[in-house]
């Protein structure tokens, strides 16, 4: 069975319990059963990683190459920062989904730019958690 991954960024494993008025009241692990069940039904499996650590998002990306079928990612801050992270992911070979559950472009401005869309084939922001799924739903649709 083809895999995907699911990976997501600092303070995303505080999901549900920092700034629920931002970014809802649902868990991580809400997150990750509900885009494993659509994954699922889509024939595909999903492997879910989350790190507060640049180097650790890398890594799995690494590791992802030649392995994983496609990636949805909530960077979280280091959307905004991280040439690292874009370089990684330009060195997978795979589609990408970027996803935030907030809407970014309604907040601060430093917010509204995002190293990660130079690569992502598309962007979720603004749907709350549903955007994980609707993530999963279009990296099924693309790896076909
Ligand atoms: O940590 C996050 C979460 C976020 O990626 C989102 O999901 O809305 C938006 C980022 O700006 C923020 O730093």
């Amino acid at each position: 069975m083809r895999q995907i991954l699911l990976l997501n960024g600092p303070n995303l494993n505080l999901l549900g319990q920092r700034q629920p008025e931002i970014y809802g009241h649902e868990t991580l692990a809400d997150v990750v059963a509900a885009c494993t069940r659509v994954a699922a039904e889509a024939g595909l499996s999903l492997v879910a990683h989350q790190s507060n650590r640049e180097y650790e998002l890398i890594d799995r990306v690494h590791q992802a190459r030649g392995q994983m079928s496609g990636i949805v990612i909530n960077p979280g801050a280091f959307t905004h920062t991280s040439v690292a992270l874009l370089d990684a992911l330009n060195a997978f070979e795979a589609p990408v989904i970027e996803v935030h559950v907030s809407n970014i472009h309604k907040r601060e401005s430093f917010r509204h730019h995002s190293y990660v869309s130079l690569r992502a084939e598309g962007v979720i922001a603004g749907c709350g958690v549903q955007g994980y799924e609707l993530a999963v739903q279009r990296l099924a649709r693309l790896i076909g």
